[in-house]
């Protein structure tokens, strides 16, 4: 479902004289349906910077990241924009969200814009932020306002509201309590069971032995120092 070939990345520092510092080199992962591939590695070792590879917002310079038959290190921006809505969903901390639209509007957006049925799509996310503890006296106001953990809450909500049959996941227990964390890792299970393949990045190492089947440390992509 996911299948990384050997893709290459550096960084051009435009404001240090154009110098180019390569992150990763020969970089391959394969993640089958229904598998979940924790990324480790110290930090700066580059985990989130695959990631962003893999959804698309930095370019790899060479080699082939294939999601669902679609080469994201090739592919046209409208492709991309495709991709994301139908197959490969994206859960993070950070809520980011168009001012005024109410809680269950943002949650139910991703089956909407695939053309599912209001009631269906409201009806999904109404299950989510119940399970996700949102009282419902908040389904009706923007999330902008929200604590912290509530917004991550309502993210996490929009992130499983369409079972992509691929998931990338940062962290996405980070600072929950422990009842919402249970809930959060009930859903990856349930995304493995119904046959998503997943890469997440988990700092909690608990949450990260029960999900993940493999782990892949990054570090093994670090280019040679002296390159
Ligand atoms: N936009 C960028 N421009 C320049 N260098 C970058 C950029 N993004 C990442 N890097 C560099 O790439 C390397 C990998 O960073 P990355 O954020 O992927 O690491 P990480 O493993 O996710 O770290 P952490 O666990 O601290 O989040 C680092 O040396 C970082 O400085």
């Amino acid at each position: 479902m996911i299948q990384i070939e050997n893709v290459y990345k550096s960084f051009t520092l435009h404001n240090q004289g154009g110098a180019e510092i390569p992150v990763m080199a020969g970089a391959s992962l394969r993640v089958s349906p229904g598998e979940c591939v924790a990324l480790t590695g110290n930090s700066g070792a580059g985990k989130s910077t695959l990631m962003r590879m893999i959804y698309g917002n930095y370019l790899a310079q060479s080699g082939r990241i294939l999601v669902g038959g679609t080469d994201v290190a090739s592919a046209a921006p409208r492709e991309i924009i495709a991709l994301r809505r139908k197959t490969l969903g994206h859960v993070s901390q950070f809520l980011r969200v168009v001012p005024r639209v109410p809680t269950l509007e943002v949650v139910a957006e991703p089956l909407r814009a695939l053309g599912r049925p209001r009631a269906e799509a409201l009806g999904r996310a109404r299950d989510l932020l119940s399970r996700l503890n949102i009282p419902e006296t908040l389904w009706g106001l923007s999330p902008t306002t929200f604590s912290g953990g509530e917004q991550q809450r309502v993210n996490i909500a929009r992130g499983f509201a369409h079972p992509y049959p691929a998931l990338l996941l940062d962290e996405p227990t980070a600072s929950l309590d422990a009842m919402n964390r249970e809930t959060v890792l009930a859903l990856i299970e349930e995304a493995k069971a119904r046959g998503a393949a997943i890469v997440g990045i988990f700092h909690d190492a608990p949450a990260r032995d029960r999900v993940a089947d493999r782990v892949m440390d990054v570090a093994a992509f670090t280019p040679a120092k002296a390159a």
